[in-house]
């Protein structure tokens, strides 16, 4: 159980999967609670992997998964009636409609004929898709294909859905519209999801928690907005004086002694890098004490994908 915001929605422990030639999962402990969270790596990192096994579709070779409190190994069909899946790669039939293909996996996963069709319209609506989805498949635009991958794991209304790069392929207004539906699932239908992308920032505004792995092993697991706040750095601009002909140079001294470090990056400005507000105290009297020009102080908060390239060996 996670401490706080409820059950946990997904668990792993130790969780290692070895192919012949390469281990995808090397020992990943995490613990998912409700909301949207965002599984980032790079490609290859074993996001793929991840969600077969809590699917209960692959076998792991060691550790354990849990998802909606089953055990992946032994209630995948379990899991599987709750979950939906949007897989990563093209797997839709081109000469099959949207509707007759959401409708038969609405009948795969157990609902009544009627059931089916009356949630296909619904989920197709949802997702955008209106008179288009009478014609054949293969005639769709790769962002109307997503929509549909999308429309089928959530058929079966289910309470959990694992969607692998729903963004792959898609134009940046095509990756904004798939990031709002995304949301959306939360927010209308309080379904949980896990998200996974290889495009660290995209991530950032749809999920409320953010999970970050590489080479199969855990990198990060937080909230997004503490990811942001905790690596947030203090930029410094000051004029330069008589006496201080370098300004800059003068204050970092200063800081310095003060037992503040800061790094000079390009025009005149300081980083210092903290989140701390006793800093702002320290340098606003540094500067004040030399006699310099406070141009601006401004806390910036990094972004994801620069907090992910700095963890990167
Ligand atoms: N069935 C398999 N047999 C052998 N190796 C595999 C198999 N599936 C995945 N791998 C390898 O395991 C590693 C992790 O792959 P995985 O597909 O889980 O990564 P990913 O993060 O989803 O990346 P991508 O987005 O590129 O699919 C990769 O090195 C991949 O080549």
């Amino acid at each position: 159980m996670t401490s706080g915001v409820g059950a946990s929605v997904i668990n792993t422990t130790a969780l290692t999967k070895r192919y012949p030639r390469v281990t995808a999962l090397d020992g990943l402990t995490m613990d998912i609670g409700p909301g949207v969270t965002g599984l980032v790596g790079a490609n290859g990192a074993g996001k793929s992997t991840l969600i077969k096994i809590l699917l209960g579709l692959a076998p792991a070779t060691e550790g354990t998964a849990r998802v909606l409190g089953h055990d992946s190994a032994a209630e995948g069909t379990a899991i599987r009636e709750q979950v939906g899946y949007m897989p990563e790669h093209d797997c839709l039939p081109p000469d099959v409609s949207a509707t007759e293909f959401v409708v038969h996996m609405g009948r795969m996963s157990g609902l009544p004929p009627t059931a089916a069709r009356e949630r296909t319209a619904d989920t197709l609506r949802h997702v955008g898709l209106y008179e288009e989805r009478y014609r054949p498949m293969g005639g769709y635009s790769t962002g109307m294909k997503q929509r549909v991958k999308l429309a089928q794991a959530l058929v079966h209304d289910p309470r959990l859905v694992l969607l692998d790069e729903p963004t792959n392929g898609l134009d940046p207004a095509g990756r904004d519209d798939m990031l709002g539906l995304i949301r959306r699932i939360h927010t209308d239908f309080g379904i949980s999801v896990l998200v996974t992308s290889h495009l660290l920032g995209e991530l950032e505004r749809t999920s409320d928690h953010i999970v970050v792995i590489d080479g199969g092993r855990l990198l990060r697991s937080q909230t997004t907005a503490s990811f942001t706040e905790a690596t947030a750095s203090l930029a410094v601009e000051v004029t330069d004086s008589d006496t201080h002909p370098d300004g800059a140079a003068a204050l970092r001294a200063a800081l310095a002694g003060r037992g503040v470090e800061a790094t000079p990056a390009p025009g005149q400005l300081l980083v210092v890098e903290t989140a701390d507000e006793a800093v702002y105290d320290t340098v606003r009297d540094a500067v004040a004490e030399l006699g310099l020009g406070l141009v601006r102080m401004e806390q910036r908060r990094h972004r994801i994908a620069e907090v992910f390239q700095e963890a990167q060996p």
